[in-house]
């Protein structure tokens, strides 16, 4: 039997803004499973942070229901609450407090005794390495700092299941990598189950077991990277010519777009396709004169999907693992 973490049927979110109706989340279903580390990727105003919102008892639905960690959301937020830890968008950076005194402050906001918050506070200072600055004030740090004192603030009532918005946004790549390396610590030893967002398409597909794929208030994918990117993705091959004709010609042979006197080709087996394309092409009278192979990244998924890239829509500042479809020499 499975042992689900969060449940949503129908889940919708309807905003009016100056008059007019804003579907920001329109009929969303989920299943998350106790100790899955799923990603919500999507563009800016896709609806991530508001199912966030709502999943968290932030926010009330206009319509459909949700479990999470064992509570209904309507009929009871307070339980909601308490077993979840929620880290928003919001910055810690207006702390005045030092690390340490902030997280005897959540403790305190959370019932714990006194004991138990000072043992609690030192077992995250030190397993998201917060030693060196616990007694500096919060909004001294840098912020990769702040967002693990968030995190530290977030589990520090030992919740089942922690929700982070867009954990990475704003840092520096060494920051994320860093941030990152601890999260996926925390899950390994405690097993919280981490429901996230981000715009960051490397982090999703690197790091979280599972995608859900959010564009217009709608999932409109949800599997593992892997299998998103074989099922929708498929090699992305690119071959260049001496002419735009002999390009036009070549895509009759081979399928594809072609721009100017380059052929992009998405096929499963690109890999293997590409010197088979460039032998019979070559026999046609065709010669290539540059060729890229590259394996399927989740923008191509996200194309695949919606007939826009993710990178297009700037939502995705700081991924570095652009992959450039020019060609270099065959
Ligand atoms: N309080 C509100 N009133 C009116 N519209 C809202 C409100 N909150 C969000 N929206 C709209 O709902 C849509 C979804 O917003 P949401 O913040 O959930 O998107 P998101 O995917 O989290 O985006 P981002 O990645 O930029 O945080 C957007 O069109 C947004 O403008």
């Amino acid at each position: 039997m499975t042992n689900q973490m969060i449940t949503a049927r129908g889940l919708t979110k309807t905003f009016r803004a100056k008059g007019q109706p804003v579907e920001a989340v329109r009929d969303v279903d989920l299943a998350v499973e106790a100790g899955e580390l799923v990603a919500f990727l999507g563009p800016n105003g896709a609806g991530k942070s508001t199912t966030l919102r709502m999943l968290t008892t932030l926010l009330p639905p206009t319509a459909g229901e949700a479990t999470v960690a064992g509570c209904d959301i309507r009929l009871d937020p307070a339980g909601v609450r308490r077993r979840i830890g929620y880290v928003g968008q919001g910055d810690s950076g207006g702390h005045s407090q030092r690390v340490r005194d902030e997280l005897h402050a959540q403790g305190a906001f959370y019932g714990l005794g006194r004991r138990e918050t000072r043992v609690r506070a030192a077992e995250l200072v030190e397993s998201l390495e917060l030693g060196q600055v616990a007694n500096r004030q919060v909004q001294s740090l840098s912020g990769g700092q702040k967002r693990r004192v968030d995190i530290a603030l977030g589990l520090l009532h030992r919740p089942e299941l922690l929700f982070l918005d867009e954990p990475s946004t704003g840092l520096d790549p060494h920051s994320r990598a860093n941030l990152w390396e601890h999260i996926i610590e925390l899950r390994r030893t405690t097993g919280t189950t981490i429901f996230l967002t981000t715009h960051y398409l490397d982090e999703a597909d690197e790091l979280a077991e599972r995608v859900m794929v959010m564009d217009h208030g709608r999932v409109i994918a949800d599997d593992t990277a892997p299998a998103l990117k074989q099922q929708l993705g498929g090699d992305r091959v690119t071959l260049a010519f001496g002419s735009a004709s002999d390009a036009a010609a070549a895509a009759s042979h081979v399928g594809g777009e072609v721009h100017g006197a380059v052929v992009t080709v998405t096929a499963p087996d690109g890999d293997r396709a590409l010197p088979r394309w460039i032998r019979g092409l070559a026999a046609d009278g065709l010669e290539v004169t540059a060729a890229t192979h590259r394996a399927p990244t989740l923008d191509d998924v996200f194309l695949a999907l919606t007939g826009r890239s993710l990178r297009e829509e700037g939502a995705t500042p700081g991924s570095d693992e652009a992959a450039s479809d020019e060609p270099a020499a065959a």
